[in-house]
């Protein structure tokens, strides 16, 4: 549906040739809402939902989204097969486009869930948890997940982790290429100091043509992004993504071929304003739940820290509403019209 073809080559290009990571408690639907603004084309996944959260608890406040934001993928954290495959049945019904397992989250309380990296041990767990989806859905059924786990260390163990879980019908893997540490490192260290091995995602793709493989981890401009799609069919992007938004306005030309004018800094944060107002009109979201994502519009620009004070003040954000974009664009040097 989201496929674009390119001259250059015969295959389609994927919908995910540029893809938002999840990070939890950052790309909310706010987050995501506002990234919408700067590029048309970006395959969004949501931050990670535990099926318990979904199953016992406020199902619209886990999921609700707005439409402005697809395509988006729902991320679960989970482990038992009939659980994820009713929150997958709840995914589609809400109308994401796809649903996709985490299986590279370390976090010590993900671990006590028995999910996240920890799955990389259980690979026939994992099959079973896509099939039980896959068999509730027919959105696709996706898998991120670390290269290894530990110790491990060595390829044949990726390959045999993505090739079992390709047989229960996952086609499409996105792969951070660095090992899971799951004891002595908190979930920061574990992306940063386990090494990028990006050769074995390559190595993953060329043992798998059929699957539809995503590089993450690392990756923070657009050159080390070309040279990832030289490889691979997309690229997963997190941290620079959040710090330094604007520069997905290359993105839509770039890598979708989609050469229609892109929003001015000023513009995306425009947009800003009638999505508040909404929000709070729906007694949903208070300004300061929505402008604490768009601090780095302005990242390496004149007037980028006066943006950033203004909008991280308690005593502006209380009470504010709308106009709070106005004021602070007001606050930006060279005044941007
Ligand atoms: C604040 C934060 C929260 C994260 N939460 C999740 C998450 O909920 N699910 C997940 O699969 N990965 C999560 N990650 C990992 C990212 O999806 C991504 O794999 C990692 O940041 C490496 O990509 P990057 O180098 O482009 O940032 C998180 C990362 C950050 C920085």
């Amino acid at each position: 549906m989201h496929n674009v073809t390119s001259p250059d080559v015969a295959a389609p290009l994927s919908a995910r040739r540029i893809c938002l990571a999840p990070m939890l408690d950052w790309t909310d639907r706010h987050y995501r809402f506002f990234l919408r603004q700067i590029t048309r084309h970006t395959f969004l996944y949501t931050e990670m939902v535990t099926t318990g959260a979904i199953l016992h608890g406020d199902k619209a406040r886990f999921l609700d989204f707005s439409e402005a934001e697809h395509p988006v993928a729902l991320q679960l954290g989970g482990s038992e097969p009939a659980d994820l495959a009713a929150c997958a049945r709840l995914a589609q019904q809400w109308g994401y486009d796809e649903v996709n397992i985490n299986v590279g989250c370390p976090s010590e309380r993900v671990q006590s869930g028995a999910f996240g990296a920890c799955l990389m041990e259980e690979p026939q767990l994992v099959a079973d948890c896509v099939k039980a989806m896959r068999d509730a859905v027919s959105i696709p059924v996706t898998v991120k997940h670390r290269i290894g786990i530990n110790e491990v260390e060595h390829y044949e163990y990726l390959r045999d982790f993505v090739g079992t879980v390709a047989d229960a019908g996952c086609e499409v893997f996105i792969a951070h290429a660095r090992n899971a540490i799951l004891k002595g490192l908190s979930p920061k260290e574990n992306r940063e100091v386990p090494p990028l091995k990006y050769h074995y995602v390559h190595r993953l793709k060329r043992d798998f043509p059929q699957l539809e493989i995503i590089i993450n981890g690392g990756l923070d401009n657009w050159q080390a992004v070309d040279e990832q799609l030289q490889h691979v069919d997309g690229v997963m992007i997190g941290r620079m993504a959040y710090h330094d938004p604007y520069q997905f306005a290359e993105v839509d030309a770039r890598y979708y071929g989609d050469e229609q004018a892109v929003a001015s800094r000023a513009e995306v944060a425009r947009a800003l304003m009638p999505y508040i107002a909404e929000r709070m009109a729906a007694g949903r979201s208070q300004p300061k739940h929505i402008v604490r994502h768009v601090l780095g519009l302005f990242q390496g620009r004149p007037g980028a820290r006066n943006w950033r004070r203004m909008l991280s003040d308690s005593k502006v954000l209380n009470g504010a509403g709308p106009e709070l974009i106005e004021a602070a664009l007001a606050e930006v040097e060279p005044v941007v019209a």
